[in-house]
């Protein structure tokens, strides 16, 4: 029952029988309760406000909140595209209450610019949250850690032995392979008359890169009790299980009560479960494997190499748990993200085929010797870089970066927010704001053919992969993927919608979990294209 219709129940009856003085006493004592309930807010609110500051508070606008559970009740299933249109009703910076947790959204270039530029330092902690709490091993890993030293020792760590260039470039041959691999798949199902189904096959290609990354096999080649739909099923679970609220984290006093009930502690706990068995067993495997042969480093053995070396670094030792959490942070946040940035460009482009014939225009034209695109030419391809930059500028697949959470009080925008403030930066509104793109909702890569606009996070009217002290370190890594993939896909094949079907019939909805992913999968008809030149 709504609480709504809670609140008038005991008014109704009242009316009812007005000679039932019982009902009416209990109305008027619940009104009289909430009255005091209100007033005690108000005057909390104030004392400590005069108190701390001794100065005049001025929140961020705010839309009307219920009573116990704030703003929840206006997320709806699409929560970036609600805020999205509170923030165009109230400002660009929203102060909302989930429940009793302050939540700043920040919806346009100008602050996310003040927020990232000026007060990157105070807002850059995480909230602990209890299902990043189990995928990141208590907090060990560089995802959902809070802002401390250990995270500061742990990134610098990461970037300069996972993320680094060298590194990067190191796995080419593994991108290379992957992707032979899947125009190998495309091929025989286009020889057939069976649809190929695109979002599958992409998961597919992203995982078994990442895999291979980070453990030297791909899923195919491992042993594991998973086969490569359990693995990406259950990434997929946690994703879901980490971008959807959790009682217990909005009301930590009963709300724990509520996830048993509902079923989402235990789903949690088996996923994780999953998640451990699986780490496990590849960890366990690659300890062999090593003993038996020493080959090529990937991500395993260079973290395995610091446990075995006892590696310290100030507060950072790499225990078992350290590495699990590490290697989770890269399927957690590589193998979503690159397959639906591949989804969604690869979309746009079917509804726009003057674009997709521009671009396989581009690549067809400079490749001409090989029937395949290596990651050392696709520098040469500036219309690819556009379109993938307008496909981000779109349809960012974490449309409200990680949440984060301020460590001290600063004001924004003239607004103050208070330490212990949740913040997301809602960058599908910022990509999509008037104030900062001629014809916003038109995908038209050609808008960055005289801009030297970037998503390195210093245009903050593009910020897909966030900016500041928590910008991705895997931004040359997942770009590196996408590509790769979608250079070779549009070189090998012309893509063709089902038949009958239009572009303008195309579905776009989404599917919002940490992760913003197309909601029905794209099946599209591939043609062999022979290059003649
Ligand atoms: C197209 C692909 C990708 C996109 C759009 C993307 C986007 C993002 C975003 C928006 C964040 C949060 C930034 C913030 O909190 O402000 C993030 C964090 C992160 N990403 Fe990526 N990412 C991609 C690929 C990857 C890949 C391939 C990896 C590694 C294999 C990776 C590793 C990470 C890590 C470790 C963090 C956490 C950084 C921290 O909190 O310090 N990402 N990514």
């Amino acid at each position: 029952m709504s609480i709504t219709a809670l609140l008038s129940l005991p008014l109704s009856n009242a009316i009812v029988d007005s000679y039932n003085m019982h009902s009416l006493s209990i109305c008027v004592l619940f009104l009289l309760f909430f009255l005091c309930y209100l007033l005690l807010l108000k005057t909390k609110k104030y004392v400590v406000l005069k108190h701390n500051n001794n100065h005049k508070f001025l929140p961020p606008p705010s839309p009307p909140k219920l009573p116990l559970l704030g703003h929840l009740h206006l997320l709806g299933s699409h929560p970036h595209r609600s805020l999205w249109n509170l923030s165009r009703t109230y400002s660009p910076v929203m102060l909302l209450k989930f429940g009793p947790v302050p939540t700043v959204i920040i919806s346009s270039a100008m602050v996310a610019k003040e927020l990232f530029k000026r007060h990157d330092l105070a807002s850059c902690s995480r909230p602990r949250l209890a299902a990043t709490a189990k995928y990141s091993y208590n907090f060990l890993d560089l995802i959902f850690s809070s802002y401390d030293d250990r995270w500061r020792e742990l990134r610098k760590i990461c970037i300069a032995e996972l993320f680094s260039p060298k590194r990067v470039q190191s796995f080419q041959h593994i991108r290379e392979e992957e992707v032979n691999q899947l125009l190998n798949a495309i091929s025989q199902s286009s020889s057939s008359s069976t649809l190929f189904n695109f979002t599958a096959k992409t998961y597919s290609l992203t995982t078994n890169i990442l895999t291979r990354i980070a453990f030297g096999k791909s899923i195919r080649e491992s042993e594991s009790k998973l086969d490569d739909c359990d693995v990406e099923r259950v990434i997929q679970r946690a994703s879901a299980a980490i971008g959807s609220f959790s009682a217990s984290d909005l009301f930590p006093s009963f709300g724990w009560i509520i996830d048993r009930l509902t079923g989402v502690h235990g789903r949690l706990e088996k996923n994780v479960e999953e998640l451990d068995a699986f780490l496990e067993h590849v960890i366990k495997d690659r300890i062999n494997f090593w003993a038996a042969c020493q080959k090529e480093e990937n991500i395993l053995d260079v973290l395995l190499r610091m446990e075995r070396d006892c590696y310290e670094f100030g507060s950072i030792k790499f225990t078992r748990d350290c590495i699990k959490a590490v290697v989770m942070d890269l399927f957690l946040a590589g193998v979503e993200t690159g397959a639906n940035t591949l989804v969604w460009t690869m979309t746009e482009l079917v509804r726009n085929s003057k674009v997709m014939k521009k671009l396989q225009r581009e690549i067809r034209s400079t490749i001409t010797k090989q029937d395949q695109v290596k990651e050392n030419e696709l520098e040469k391809l500036q219309y690819l870089k556009m379109v993938v930059k307008e496909a981000l500028r779109l349809h960012p697949p974490l449309p409200l970066l990680l949440p984060r959470e301020t460590m001290s009080h600063f004001k924004l925008n003239g607004y103050d927010i208070h330490p212990k403030t949740r913040i997301h930066v809602n960058v599908l509104a910022i990509g999509r704001d008037a104030n900062s793109w001629k014809n916003p909702q038109e995908f038209c890569p050609e808008r960055f053919m005289e801009s030297d606009i970037d998503y390195k996070g210093q245009n903050f009217e593009l910020i897909p992969f966030g900016a500041g002290r928590r910008i991705c370190p895997g931004v040359n890594m997942g770009m590196a993927m996408v590509e790769l993939a979608l250079a070779n896909m549009l070189l090998c094949f012309d893509w063709k919608l089902p038949n009958g079907m239009k572009e303008e019939d195309l579905d776009m909805e989404e599917d919002f979990g940490i992760t913003v992913s197309k909601k029905s999968p794209l099946q599209l008809i591939p043609i062999p294209y022979f290059n003649s030149n």
